[in-house]
C-alpha cells in the first residue's frame, strides 16, 4: 500500500515527530533548502498537513498541494489556516482544544500574580544583591480585584474559575451574552475596560477581534489597570500598548503573545510593570504530549474513515 504524506510544518514537537514518523511518509518542510521545489516534488504525495500556532495552511499551500484532504493543528488557535479556502475544497481541519485548557488558565493567573505582586521584578531584586540595601517596595494585592474576560469560551471559562477563586468578581465581554453564567456581561470591550481592574484576552483571533484591545480600551482600563494577553498577539494594537505604558496610562501588562513574534517591542524591556513570556501557555510535557496524542489520533481516524476526535472544519 502506498504510504501515506504528512507535510509537517515546523519543528514543533519531537514525541509528535516521531509518532507520525513511525506511521506515515514524514516531509519535514523546515529541512528543505528551497520550500516551493520541496513541496512541487512531494505535492502527489502529501494528504495532510501538521502546523501549529505559528505556521498553518495557507491559501498558498493549500493550493499548492492538490491531494490535501486534512489539515492537523497542533495548537487550538487555527488563525493561521485559511479556513474558507479549507471549506471550499472540503479539507477537513482539527485542532487541540480542552487537553490545553488548564495550562492556558494557570498561566494567565500566574501571569496576574507575577504583574500585580511583581514576581519577576523581585526576583531580579534578589538576584542582583538590591535586597542587602534596602527591602522590596510594596506592591498591589491580587486577591478581590475585579476581572474582566475578554471571550468566555473554554479558556476563558476556566480562567474565571480560577480568579473566582481568589474572590475575585467576573465580568466579561464576548458576541452574545451566556445565559448559563452569573457573571457579569458587557456588550463592548469599552465597557467591559471601563468596569475591570485585570482585563484578559482570552479570545480566538479572527478578522473581528484583531485589535480587539485598541487605545481607546487601554485608556478606558486606565493607570492602575492591568492588561492580561494569553490570546495572540494581533489581539491588541501592540504600539499603542507600548505608549499606554510608557507614558502611564495602563498600570501593566502580563504578555504571553506579540504581533510580530519572536520580536518584542523593546521598550517594554526596561519596565518593572510587563512580565514577558515568549508564548508558552501550552508549553508544558504533560499538555504537550496530549496535544500531539490528540493531532495523531486526529488523522489515524481521517484515515481509517473514522470520526475525527476534535474536528473544527
Ligand atoms: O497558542 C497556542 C495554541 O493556539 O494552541
Amino acid at each position: 500500500m502506498e504510504s501515506i504524506g504528512v507535510l509537517m510544518l515546523i519543528p514543533m514537537n519531537s514525541y509528535l515527530e516521531q509518532e507520525l514518523q513511525r506511521r506515515y511518509n514524514l516531509f519535514k518542510l523546515w529541512t528543505a533548502p528551497q520550500k516551493p521545489q520541496f513541496i512541487k516534488e512531494h505535492a502527489d504525495s502529501i494528504r495532510a498537513v501538521v502546523g501549529n500556532a505559528f505556521a498553518g495552511a495557507d491559501a498558498e499551500l493549500i493550493e499548492a498541494l492538490p491531494r490535501l484532504e486534512i489539515v492537523s493543528s497542533f495548537s487550538v488557535g487555527v488563525d493561521k489556516i485559511d479556513l474558507a479556502k479549507c471549506r471550499e475544497k472540503g479539507i477537513r481541519v482539527t485542532y487541540t482544544p480542552d487537553v490545553l485548557t488548564e495550562d492556558v488558565a494557570d498561566l494567565a493567573i500566574g501571569l496576574m500574580l507575577a504583574v500585580l505582586r511583581r514576581l519577576c521584578e523581585s526576583d531580579r531584586y534578589v538576584r542582583s544583591g538590591k535586597w542587602k540595601k534596602g527591602d522590596y517596595k510594596l506592591t498591589t494585592k491580587f486577591t478581590g480585584k475585579t476581572v474582566g474576560i475578554i471571550g468566555l469560551g473554554r479558556i476563558g471559562m476556566a480562567i474565571a474559575k480560577r480568579a473566582e477563586a481568589f474572590n475575585c468578581p467576573i465580568c466579561y465581554y464576548s458576541r452574545t451574552g451566556k445565559p448559563d453564567t452569573e457573571y457579569k456581561y458587557y456588550p463592548s470591550v469599552l465597557e467591559l475596560a471601563s468596569n475591570c481592574q485585570i482585563l484578559v484576552v482570552a479570545c480566538s483571533l479572527t478578522a473581528e477581534t484583531r485589535h480587539i484591545v485598541n487605545r481607546e480600551v487601554m485608556n478606558a482600563l486606565g493607570p492602575k489597570g492591568v492588561l492580561i494577553n494569553i490570546g495572540r498577539g494581533p489581539h491588541i494594537d501592540e504600539p499603542e500598548l507600548v505608549s499606554a505604558l510608557v507614558e502611564g496610562r495602563l498600570g501593566g501588562a502580563g504578555l504571553d503573545v506579540y504581533e510580530h513574534e519572536p520580536e518584542v517591542p523593546e521598550e517594554l524591556f526596561g519596565l518593572e510593570n510587563v512580565v514577558l513570556l515568549p508564548h508558552v501557555g501550552t508549553a508544558t510535557v504533560e499538555t504537550r504530549k496530549a496535544m500531539a496524542d490528540l493531532v495523531v489520533g486526529n488523522l489515524e481516524a481521517h484515515f481509517s474513515n473514522k470520526p475525527l476526535l476534535s474536528p473544527l472544519v
